[in-house]
């Protein structure tokens, strides 16, 4: 059988945990890309990483690189290039650095990997999205972007802490993008079954989401260098694996809608069915009146950035 290519585009710290991650799980071979100014320093993590293999027990071939046509025919192709926020500075702060770069990677995936599923991690991630869908032209299905696992990845560890219950046991949904506006569903969050609100009071779960919302820029503080990317890293190899498997996970992800909730052809975070394909479908929820005003917000701010972007780009 053939094994799987997989393109991480970026090898600073999500991209290279990215790697670790799929490596760990035997997902594929592993192309690790960054720009020539780093140097040689793909080559170094491809290598460091693959020697881990004999002691962790798993065979994949790393190689690390600064030309696309290593890249080439690559199955899913991630986007992790970009800067990260610092301290103070929201994901919005960075828009006009990141648009630039994420749309020279993105012509070159065009060129290199017509066929690839493209899986986007950069930041401001919903307008990320939708500029590499705008630069590759690929198919709406075969491009989204990685922030809802993230971000309900957090809601269910903060549940879990709260409740003292296994991290396991927790699942939730949530919406919109990946930013302050996003929408982590109540309603939609159970522990092996049981409804988030017989567990918890209103006001608890409140600060949840809460908390949530502010989890990127809760490790930004933290770390007083770069931003979070052990988790990040872990949810895209998620997303990589539902795909590489044909596991069609319902999992939240930037997908683009149309007629879908009638975003009217943008990228935002929802449910939906990742296969080979890639996103095979997008479940549209019955939202509570609440709910739905939230989400529109959340869309709004989204469409916002996306025209930013396209006038700075324009010029
Ligand atoms: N969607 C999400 O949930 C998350 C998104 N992010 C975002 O991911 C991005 C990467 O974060 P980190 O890996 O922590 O940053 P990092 O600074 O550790 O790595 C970024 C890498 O991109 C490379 N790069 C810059 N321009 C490039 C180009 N034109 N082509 C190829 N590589 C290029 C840099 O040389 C660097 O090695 C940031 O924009 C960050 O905000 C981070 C965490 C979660
Ligand atoms: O907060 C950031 O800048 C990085 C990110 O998207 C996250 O960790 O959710």
């Amino acid at each position: 059988m053939r094994r799987a290519k997989i393109s991480i585009i970026g090898a600073g710290n999500v991209g290279a945990t990215t790697a670790h991650w799929c490596a760990a799980a035997e997902l594929g071979d592993i192309v690790l890309l960054d720009i020539p100014e780093v140097g040689d320093m793909p080559k170094g993590k491809a290598l460091d990483l693959m020697q881990a293999g004999p002691i962790m027990g798993f065979d994949a071939k790393i190689t690390g690189t600064s030309n696309y046509w290593d890249t080439a025919d690559s199955d899913v192709v991630v986007i992790t290039a970009g800067i990260p926020r610092k301290p103070g500075m929201s994901r919005d702060d960075l828009l006009a650095t990141n648009a630039k770069i994420v749309g020279s990677v993105a012509e070159q995936v065009k060129k290199t990997s017509p066929n690839a599923i493209v899986i986007v991690v950069s930041n401001p991630l919903d307008a990320m999205v939708q500029r590499t869908w705008q630069v590759t032209g690929f198919p709406p299905y075969r491009v989204m972007g990685q922030a809802g696992v993230l971000d309900t990845a957090r809601f269910r560890t903060f549940v879990a802490m709260e409740l003292g219950v296994s991290v396991e046991d927790v699942s939730a949904m949530l919406l919109g993008g990946h930013g302050d506006t996003m929408v982590p569903l109540a309603s939609c969050s159970s522990v092996s079954g049981i409804p988030l609100t017989q567990l918890l009071p209103k006001e608890r779960i409140d600060a949840i989401v809460q908390r949530t919302r502010d989890g990127g820029a809760e490790i930004v503080q933290l770390l007083q260098k770069g931003s979070a990317y052990y988790a990040p890293a872990a949810a895209t190899a998620q997303m990589i694996e539902a795909i590489i498997k044909d596991k069609k996970r319902l999992l939240p992800c930037a997908a683009y809608c149309d007629r879908e909730y009638g975003v009217g052809g943008y990228y935002i975070g929802v449910p939906v069915i990742l296969g080979k394909d890639g996103v095979e479908k997008i479940i549209e929820l019955q939202l509570t009146p609440e709910e739905k005003a939230a989400f529109e917000k959340s869309v709004q701010a989204v469409k916002n950035l996306v025209e930013t972007m396209n006038r700075l780009l324009r010029g």
